[in-house]
């Protein structure tokens, strides 16, 4: 059976046996094939989408969060912080609670999907909804950490990114190599970062012969890795990267120049088109935010290499933010049918 993360890649991370292990059993999530994608681009190009929404938090925050709380327990930390919008801070509380400590999550108000804040709360984390946006929540917990005996676990936190390097190890286990592309959604910057390291200590490790070209994807209203520079007042429908100041820029970039990728922007219509297309041809409902690496793949199709493999992240369950599915949705939603079969049959058309 799967033992979670840090059991299965303990080789490859900052571990030894005195580290306490605190696990959900995260990762171990499907690579599953995406033939509807695929049409679009042709070309023998074939499509994979990592569907880390299945993690037990329902995103890839998992994969750091097993490692930063581990490592938070080991130090002796009672309690950890972090800024979050929604997915950090539910992983963040899950994790901390199942080590024992307490959680407190600083969210924007107003801008934290329904499901994310259902689980921080009942996870049981303090939950402070700030007037302001991620980037000023950021810098408080930054400064909280600095004053205060507690333990910042946002991706600044090394241990974040060393538990999320997992998800490419996951990639090259299945494809049996890494892909040509990596196409990843960019909020924070963290997670195309931590790929990186991924695919790189993998390589090192002769686990895979080729490196993936990675093609990060921000909301057009929040890409300050397109403008290059800050985006004070960040803007998008996908509130889980509706960030202005990416805390790991400089890492991303530097990720972005190595591996011959890129950054572009997505607009919402195309991440919502995207999202839907996922639903509802590939069966996969993933949040608003993993649509945007679809979206920019799409958006940049014929770039892609004739009978390239490419694999985009889907990072959240969908089931985060149902508002947005009930608004967004094309499907017949008929209300107020009279239960009887005559009314039924009618309705469907018959
Ligand atoms: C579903 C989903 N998809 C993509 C991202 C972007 O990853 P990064 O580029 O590593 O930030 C996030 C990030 C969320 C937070 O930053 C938070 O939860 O505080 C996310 O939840």
């Amino acid at each position: 059976p799967w033992p979670g993360l840090i059991e299965a890649y303990r080789e490859y991370l900052p571990v030894s046996e005195e580290t306490p292990i605190v696990t959900l059993l995260e990762g171990n999530t499907p690579l599953i094939p995406a033939p509807a994608i695929a049409e679009r681009i042709g070309r023998q190009v074939r499509v994979f989408v990592k569907y880390d929404g299945l993690n037990p938090t329902g995103s890839f925050k998992d994969r750091g969060m097993t490692m930063a709380i581990s490592k938070a327990k080991e130090a002796g930390a009672k309690a950890v912080i972090c800024a979050s919008t929604g997915n950090t801070s539910a992983a963040a509380a899950a994790y901390a609670r199942r080590g024992g400590m307490n959680a407190f999550v600083l969210i924007p108000d107003g801008y934290v999907a329904l499901g994310k804040l259902a689980q921080a709360l009942l996870y049981g984390a303090e939950v402070l909804a700030i007037k302001g946006n991620f980037d000023q929540a950021l810098e408080i917990v930054r400064e909280m950490a600095e004053s205060y005996p507690i333990t910042l676990v946002n991706s600044v936190n090394p241990y974040r990114l060393e538990g999320q390097k997992t998800g490419a190890f996951e990639i090259v286990d299945a494809l049996g190599d890494a892909p040509d592309w990596l196409c990843i959604p960019v909020g924070n910057a963290g997670n195309i970062t931590a790929y990186w390291m991924g695919f790189c200590q993998y390589h090192q490790a002769r686990k895979c012969d080729r490196l993936p070209r990675m093609m990060g994807f921000q909301a057009a209203g929040a890409a300050p890795l397109v403008h290059g520079q800050p985006v004070a007042h960040p803007e998008t429908l996908a509130t889980a990267i509706r960030i202005g100041n990416p805390a790991s820029w400089e890492l991303a970039i530097a990720a972005q120049t190595a591996s011959q990728g890129n950054f572009h922007a997505v607009t919402d219509t195309e991440i919502l088109d995207a999202y839907r297309l996922l639903a509802a041809s590939e069966g996969i409902f993933c949040e608003p935010a993993s649509a945007a690496s679809v979206a920019g793949l799409l958006q940049v199709k014929d770039q892609v290499p004739t009978g390239a493999t490419v694999v985009c992240v889907l990072t959240g369950n969908g089931l985060k933010d149902p508002d947005t599915a009930i608004k967004h949705n094309h499907s017949q939603f008929q209300q107020g049918i009279a239960a009887e079969l005559g009314a039924v049959a009618e309705a469907m058309g018959f």
